[in-house]
């Protein structure tokens, strides 16, 4: 048996400096399957449609804001039905699974994803798995079909469970030949594709003719490459019902402070975004802007200012913010399941050191602590989000039954792309503190940066002057991009 073509990425370079970092196909080690012609061009809502199938060489730009004479740069294949399919209808048998932690919107992903298997393929054979990648060895399956997914997006959580660790490779694949499964749907965040990625590495090894495709879930939106991921949009708007609490506590008493825990354990996103979408908070603290508590310039100075100036200000703080200042040693940090590290409560020891800076020095102060962290993951998606969701399944699906396979859906500067899981997998994506973005939020909350001259100085050195295009000439830090467009 000859072994596949080549596990290195797929580049295709092209005139003017064009690059496509290109996703796996089927046909890439089993060469010989057949196609047939996809089914949706005799379906009466997609057969009037004008240039409904996808152009094979359509690709969308990694970054849109270019230099006159720059080149061109990262180009993503764009999702979307293909003329062609390799899968027939009947020969289908799909399989679905949720890891890691919750997100909204997760229920309406695997409605979509069912809904164009069977609407729009006539796919009968779909499979949920149980509780995570252990419930492809350890658990049962549930047999997912229209009826079955009909109203779950307006739930949260996800009806077939999810879990952290449990990821071994082998089983997982042994499972999905045993059972005859030939797609393979995976919702997760980071730690999910990474576990996508090898067990498409393996399915390549073994030469099975089984599409392995990712869906990018993450609440902390610290998936690199994509614009934002699914369900950030109703987290961000979740967080303003107990930013407002926090703020009518606040203003109601002498010296209030109304203190707001969010999540995002190395990106501080979520409140950066639910900061700027409030404008009631005064200072808002995140993982990748250190910051320290006394002296000058320091978080007890600008509380003190704030409470002199307004009598009352609110807070909100990211989880992963602050982490150094209360375990000096992040060595000894256990880990959970799936090997990310246990955070301490860093909300509860900073509203603690506050009301004793405040005790110490004899000053009135009245904070509340609100931990809204599981609530905003644990709701159904919002409307924007449902859509989101709808259209990142159904490229999912036409990429797999266009044979493509080792790939995340993905939205990149609005258009639906499939990226090869090596570009979601190899970085993180975090607020980069010299950006516009977080410049954006310092001036809508007026607080202090917390870093001296010498930070930013030495921060800006390091940046090249213009970092627009990833062609290697530059070397830019790792992920810069920001949320909006
Ligand atoms: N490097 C990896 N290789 C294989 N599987 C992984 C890897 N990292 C995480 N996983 C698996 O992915 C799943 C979800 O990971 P986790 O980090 O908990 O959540 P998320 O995917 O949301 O980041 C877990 O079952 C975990 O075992
Ligand atoms: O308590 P759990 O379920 O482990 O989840 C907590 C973590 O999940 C997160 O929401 C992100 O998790 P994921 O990496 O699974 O997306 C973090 O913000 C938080 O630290
Ligand atoms: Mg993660």
């Amino acid at each position: 048996m000859s072994s596949p073509r080549s596990n290195k990425p797929k580049i295709v370079n092209g005139p003017g400096g064009y690059i496509l970092q290109d996703v796996p196909h089927l046909i890439d080690y089993l060469p010989d399957l057949p196609t047939y012609p996809n089914p949706l061009q005799d379906n009466p809502a997609y057969s009037v449609v004008k240039q409904y199938f996808v152009h094979a060489d359509d690709s969308v730009p990694e970054k849109v804001v270019v230099h006159k004479d720059g080149p061109r740069g990262v180009h993503f294949r764009r999702a979307g039905p293909r003329q062609k399919v390799y899968f027939e209808s009947d020969e289908v048998h799909a399989c679905i699974v949720t890891c890691g932690g919750l997100c909204p919107g997760l229920n309406t992903v695997i409605r979509e994803i069912v809904s164009s298997l069977s609407y729009m393929y006539g796919v009968k054979r779909i499979l949920g798995i149980d509780g995570g990648y252990r419930g492809f060895y350890a658990k049962n399956t549930i047999p997912l079909n229209s009826k079955v997914v009909n109203d779950i997006h307006k739930r949260g959580g996800t009806i077939i469970g999810t879990s952290r660790g449990g990821h071994d490779t082998n089983k997982i694949v042994d499972s999905i030949q045993d059972r005859g499964i030939n797609q393979v749907y995976i919702i997760g965040g980071d730690g999910t594709q990474r576990g996508a990625s090898v067990i498409f590495e393996e399915i390549r090894r073994r030469r099975l003719k089984v599409a392995v495709v990712g869906i990018p879930k993450t609440i902390d939106n610290d998936i690199p490459v994509i614009d934002k991921s699914f369900g950030f949009d109703t987290a961000v708007e979740e967080a303003q019902r107990a930013i407002n609490a926090a703020h009518v506590e606040a203003e109601s008493n002498e010296n209030g402070i109304g203190f707001v825990k969010l999540m995002g354990r190395y990106s501080g996103y979520i409140a950066m975004y639910a900061t700027l979408a409030s404008r009631d908070v005064d200072c808002c603290l995140i993982p990748e802007s250190p910051f320290y508590l006394e002296g000058e310039g320091g978080l007890f100075e600008f509380i003190e200012r704030r409470l002199k100036d307004h009598g009352h200000m609110v807070i909100v703080l990211a989880e992963g913010a602050g982490q150094d200042l209360m375990c000096k040693s992040m060595e000894s940090t256990p880990m959970d399941a799936s090997g990310n590290k246990l955070l301490k409560d860093v909300g509860l020891w900073l509203s603690q050191s506050i009301k004793d800076h405040f005790k110490k020095n004899k000053m009135v102060m009245n904070l509340k602590y609100i931990d809204p962290t599981y609530m905003i993951r644990a709701v159904p998606s919002n409307a924007s989000d449902n859509v989101y969701c709808t259209l990142l399944a159904q490229s999912a699906v036409h990429g797999a039954m266009a044979g493509y396979t080792g790939y995340t859906s993905g939205l990149v500067n609005g258009r639906q792309t499939y990226i090869p899981f090596y570009r979601i997998t190899e970085t993180q994506n975090n607020v980069v503190i010299t950006d516009r973005m977080w410049a954006r939020l310092l001036s809508s909350t007026n607080q202090p940066s917390f870093l001296g001259p010498k930070d930013t100085s030495e921060e800006k050195k390091e940046l090249p002057e213009t970092p627009l295009l990833d062609d290697g000439a530059v070397d830019i830090p790792p992920v810069t991009k920001e949320v909006t467009k």
